[in-house]
Parts: C-alpha cells; structure tokens; sequence
C-alpha cells in the first residue's frame, strides 16, 4: 500500500505489505514521523491508499460498507475517552445490547476484574468527565474492553505514551496476550514490555517497512529496532 498526503511529494506510506494471521500481538514500532498514525488511517479508511489494498479475512476493506468495517475493527486511541456515568455505561456504550456475561468476560481480558471490583460501587461506580478514579492505564483498558465488547475481528491500539506503574505494565502485556487469543491485536507500541510480549513487530522509518521479527531477532539484526528499543521504548517496570 502506498498513500502521499496532498501536496506531500514524500509518501507517508511507501509500498508498505504484510500479511497477519487472524490472531495474535502484532506490535509496530518506529521513529516519530514514520507513518505509523498513517497506517492506522489507512486501515481505519480515513483515507484511500493511492496504491493498494486492505483485506480482512480476503475481504477488501474498500469495498464493505463503513459500517460493516467499523463492526470488524476496534480501536482504541492513546488518550481514551470516557464519559460521566458509571463504568457499565462506559462499558456497553457501542455494544448496548452486551448482556452481563458479555461485560465481564470483556473486563477479565483486560484485567481490570480486580480493578473494578476495588471501586466503591464495582461496576455501578460514577465515573467523573474523563473518567476521574481510574489511572491513566486503567483507562486505557477500559477502552479495551469497551471495544472487545463489539467482537472485532481487528483492534487497532495506539498506546499511551504515558508511563505507566508497573502493575499498569504487567496488567496491559498480560491484556494484550489475552486478547490476542481471540483477534488480531496490532499495536502501535510505546513501551518494551509490549514488544518482548509481541508475536511479531514491525519496524517502519520513512514510510517504509523496514524489518520484522520478534523483539530477540531485531535486537540481533536491525539496527533502527535497537536504537528505538534503547532510546524510545518505555522501559519495563517505569512508573511516573
Ligand atoms: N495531515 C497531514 N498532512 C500532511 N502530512 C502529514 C499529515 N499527517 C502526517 N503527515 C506526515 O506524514 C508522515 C507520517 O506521519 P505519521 O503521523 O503517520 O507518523 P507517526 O509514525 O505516527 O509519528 P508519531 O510517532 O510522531 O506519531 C510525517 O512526515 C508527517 O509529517
């Protein structure tokens, strides 16, 4: 897939493919500016590919209606939002139909059972405006588990670059590796533990997919993957 920006001689994303299995981490790494956002709109269809194609399960994503590829594809973005209600309303709210069982199998991939379970009211608990009493990692599995709900066969996640505590940490690597038994996860990774848990990274400078190989691979033979996991990914175990 190739996709310049108007009145961008550069293309953003250059002759970039890969396929991926239909589960599994597939975390994507590389410097700011590489095109890692832009692929993810790619695959969103905020924009068209000047040249190629995205299929799911051999189905071209430029052919299904938009609200068929919105159904296929979850994504969770790194500030995520939630509203004032309680955890359940944040919970269901692209998925009003998901019963109770539904809404815990989601909480338990995204570990965040025990989290709830310590809120004054569990799942009835208030949330404030930007969902006041949960960190900025609890929040983000929330997320998760809000677009679980909606059985997507891909889930687009941007990670926070944010530090996380390390119980946030284990959490999320333990999260993305349950949840990556049921779909594709694919990941813009900002943190170690994500990689080193991933099935499979994608290294992309200048628009172009440069390497790919598990974290012990790329350490062994990609330059630009053991400067970024040197200078760029957050450490295992930091916290703010
Ligand atoms: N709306 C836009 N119009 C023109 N150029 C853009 C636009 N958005 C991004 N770009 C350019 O496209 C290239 C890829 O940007 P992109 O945001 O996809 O990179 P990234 O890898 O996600 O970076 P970061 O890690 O900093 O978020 C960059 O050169 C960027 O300046």
């Amino acid at each position: 897939m190739t996709f310049s920006y108007a009145d961008v001689g550069i293309p953003a994303v250059n002759a970039v493919s890969f396929t991926l299995p239909a589960t599994g981490v597939t975390a994507i790494v590389g410097p700011s500016g590489a095109g890692k956002t832009t692929l993810f709109q790619l695959i969103e269809r905020f924009h068209t590919p000047d040249q190629g194609s995205i299929r799911i399960s051999g189905s071209n994503t430029a052919a299904m209606p938009l609200s068929e590829l919105r159904a296929r594809i979850g994504l969770v973005e790194q500030e995520a939002p939630l509203m004032r209600g309680t955890v359940r309303e944040n919970l269901v709210y692209a998925q009003p139909d998901a019963t109770a069982e539904d809404v815990a199998q989601a909480v338990e991939a995204a570990h965040l059972t025990e989290v709830i379970a310590a809120l004054p009211k569990g799942l009835d608990t208030e949330l404030g405006e930007g969902g006041t009493g949960l960190s900025g990692g609890q929040r983000q599995r929330l997320a998760i588990a809000r677009a679980l709900l909606t059985r997507p066969d891909v889930l687009l996640l941007d990670e926070a670059t944010s530090n996380l505590d390390s119980d946030s940490e284990t959490a999320l690597r333990d999260a993305l590796s349950t949840i990556g038994a049921r779909c594709q996860v694919l990941t813009i990774a900002h943190r170690i533990s994500t990689t080193i848990g991933a099935d499979r990274i994608l290294v992309i400078e200048g628009g172009q997919l440069r390497a790919r190989g598990t974290h012990a691979e790329l350490m062994d033979h990609d330059d630009t993957y053991r400067r970024l996991a040197s200078q760029q990914l957050t450490p295992a175990g930091a916290s703010s």
